[in-house]
């Protein structure tokens, strides 16, 4: 199998270099869904990777150095499986990983749901390959309730140790095992052990019950599993939900608009603007090299406003409340809530977190359709992200347009984009092949998110924010300025002219958001700003940029996870959908006015 590293959603590299400078030993970590293994991974290796509170977090495997006992070795950060059976592609990828002769493998059990991972275990253990039980989320049982040496009786000597990932207590107790393990321990290879008739459930049960000596380990939780039958409940489930979307939506777009008011836009505005333009027009260079700098696309002016600006404080302040829900475990209760409307699409409750993943970014989206148990869910839930799914570079671009304009125009985009998604799930479902499985969808323990975990989770956005958004963003500006001065601009204006001014009502410079947004989808809409529209051309804009192609990032991450013809079939659709539905709006909207 070949190495893929899973880098974009980690701002470090891991990349193949670093898993060179490894020792030869090779450890998996390996695990249900959801149990901490990526924050386990990010201590033992010092590597960050995605972490949040829900399954299927991570569908590629990470892989990065860690020390045990002074042996540096390559750790690898498995997805999440139920068993072994390969049910789904993550679950494929961790069955070929124990496949390929690792040295020894970490499980990571939830001290919250022993039975469940001790049934995994029991199926790893078939391998023949050491094997080390850390028990983690210990922070949040009384450690006296699990009864270790019980555990690793039944387990025939496994060594079992407890940890808290979050906290870090017990690594080095875990760090030292496993030392122990690579270093008397040799694979004795056990290939393709026969799992089809193993039944792990009545021993794992018994181990459970002994390790936890009759008590259910945590029984301080009961508080906690109150409150989640009530928010799974359509009484009180849903008006809870629509309060914490409103709640979401008031802090994601007041603490932007603030900081873009108040700090941002008069720094730049009031102070660095003035004094770029000031210092470039002084200085003795060409007309058209002024304006590519400090002109109408200056890459000086708009390369800092755009990205910076205009964009900015919502990827912050988007995260910071995404980061939250993720953590606290409330998105899979959301996901529960919406099951009985998104299995009308055809997609299920499981497509909901993916979905939801897209309002942030459409890569990361794309990606956790892998863990979804059909191929026809993962094609429909890809269409919908990049047709009707806004990201918070866009959203922040449709804000800085529309808010200050009229708040009820920014909410119809909103609504349209809600109803473009309905259609194209309905018709997708009936036009697509292949059934539309349900799937159980697991509700993780809900945990108190961690200041720390939430903290670094936003600066690795902002980080990667800065390399994957607002670079390629002052780059297309850049191209832009050149491409305006040398003329090309106005010239394809003037081709794309019957499409833009006849069909769309929109000015004629509107051609020039449509060449930009295929770099960034906020591209579609920032050049707007600069021109005196109607509300119907404001509206018009808008439905073209929300439907028009994701960016080119997106599709690239469309061919590489379902191939190219739905690459190019995403491009004409979206391109199709966007002239149309910018057309029907611009007519009906004449016509209204008449
Ligand atoms: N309280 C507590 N929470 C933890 C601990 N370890 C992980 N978590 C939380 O559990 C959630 C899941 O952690 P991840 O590391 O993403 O889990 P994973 O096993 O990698 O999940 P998948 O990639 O989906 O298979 C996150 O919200 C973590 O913050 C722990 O020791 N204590
Ligand atoms: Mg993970």
């Amino acid at each position: 199998m070949g190495r893929r590293h899973s880098c974009h959603r980690c701002n470090q590299s891991c990349g193949p270099g670093t898993a060179a400078s490894a020792g030869n030993h090779r450890v998996l970590l390996m695990g249900m869904p959801n149990v901490g293994k990526s924050v386990l991974f990010g201590k033992l290796t010092g590597l960050n990777v995605a972490a949040a509170n829900f399954a299927g977090t991570t569908v590629e495997y990470t892989a990065g150095t860690a020390t045990f006992g002074g042996q540096h070795c390559e750790l690898q950060d498995v997805p999440g499986t139920y068993s072994l059976q390969a049910g789904n592609q993550a679950e494929q990828v961790a069955v070929q990983m124990l496949n390929d002769t690792p040295d020894a493998v970490i499980v990571v059990l939830d001290a919250l749901n022993l039975e469940a991972g001790l049934a995994l275990l029991l199926q790893i253990q078939r391998f023949g390959i050491p094997t080390i039980a850390a028990v983690n989320r210990i922070d949040l049982v009384d450690p006296d309730t699990i009864n270790l040496e019980h555990l690793e009786r039944h387990l025939h000597g496994i060594r079992c140790v407890a940890v808290s990932a979050v906290s870090g207590q017990g690594l080095a107790t875990l760090r030292q095992v496993t030392a122990e393990q690579l270093t008397y321990n040799a694979p004795s290879r056990n290939k393709e052990p026969e799992l089809e008739d193993f039944d792990p459930w009545p021993a794992a049960e018994a181990a459970a019950a002994d390790a936890l000596g009759g008590s259910d380990g945590h029984s301080h939780t009961s508080v906690r599993r109150t409150w989640d039958h009530r928010l799974v409940a359509p009484m009180p489930g849903i008006p809870i939900a629509l309060a914490v979307m409103a709640a979401v939506f008031t802090v994601v777009i007041g603490a932007g608009m603030g900081f873009r008011r108040f700090v941002l836009l008069p720094l730049l505005r009031g102070a660095l603007f003035p004094a770029i333009t000031t210092w470039i027009s002084a200085l003795p260079l060409p007309d058209a090299a002024t304006a590519i700098l400090i002109g109408d696309y200056g890459v000086l002016i708009k390369g800092i406003e755009w990205p910076f600006a205009l964009v900015f404080p919502y990827v912050i302040s988007f995260y910071a409340a995404f980061a939250l829900l993720e953590d606290s475990g409330y998105l899979p209760r959301l996901a529960a809530l919406l099951d009985g409307i998104f299995r009308r699409l055809g997609i299920g409750g499981s497509s909901v977190i993916p979905l939801l993943l897209g309002y942030g970014c459409g890569i990361p989206a794309i990606m956790a359709t892998r863990a979804l148990p059909s191929r026809k869910q993962r094609l429909i839930v890809t269409w919908l992200v990049c047709l009707s799914v806004p990201c918070v570079s866009q959203t922040g671009a449709f804000i800085a347009l529309l808010a200050e304009y009229s708040l009820g125009l920014l909410g119809l985009v909103f609504l349209i984009s809600i109803a473009v998604m309905i259609t194209a799930g309905l018709l997708l479902d009936s036009l697509l092949p292949g059934a539309s499985p349900g799937i159980v969808l697991e509700l993780p323990p809900l945990l108190p998110p961690n200041g720390r975990i939430i903290g670094k989770k936003i600066w690795m956005r902002a980080h990667s924010y800065l390399y994957d958004g607002a670079a390629p963003m002052i780059v297309a500006i850049l191209a832009a300025a050149v491409l305006y001065e040398l003329g090309i601009l106005y010239w394809i204006g003037t081709a794309m002219e019957p499409l833009v001014t006849r069909l769309l009502l929109l000015p004629s410079e509107a051609s020039v958001p449509l060449l930009m947004g295929i770099v960034r989808r906020e591209l579609t809409v920032l050049p707007l700003l600069d021109m005196q529209l109607s509300t119907i051309q404001l509206l018009t804009g808008s439905v073209v940029a929300l439907l028009y192609i994701p960016c080119i990032a997106m599709v690239v991450t469309v061919a590489r996870e379902l191939g190219i013809k739905i690459a190019i079939a995403v491009l004409a659709g979206t391109t199709l959908t966007a002239f149309a539905g910018g057309t029907v709006v611009a007519q009906l909207g004449g016509i209204l006015l008449h």
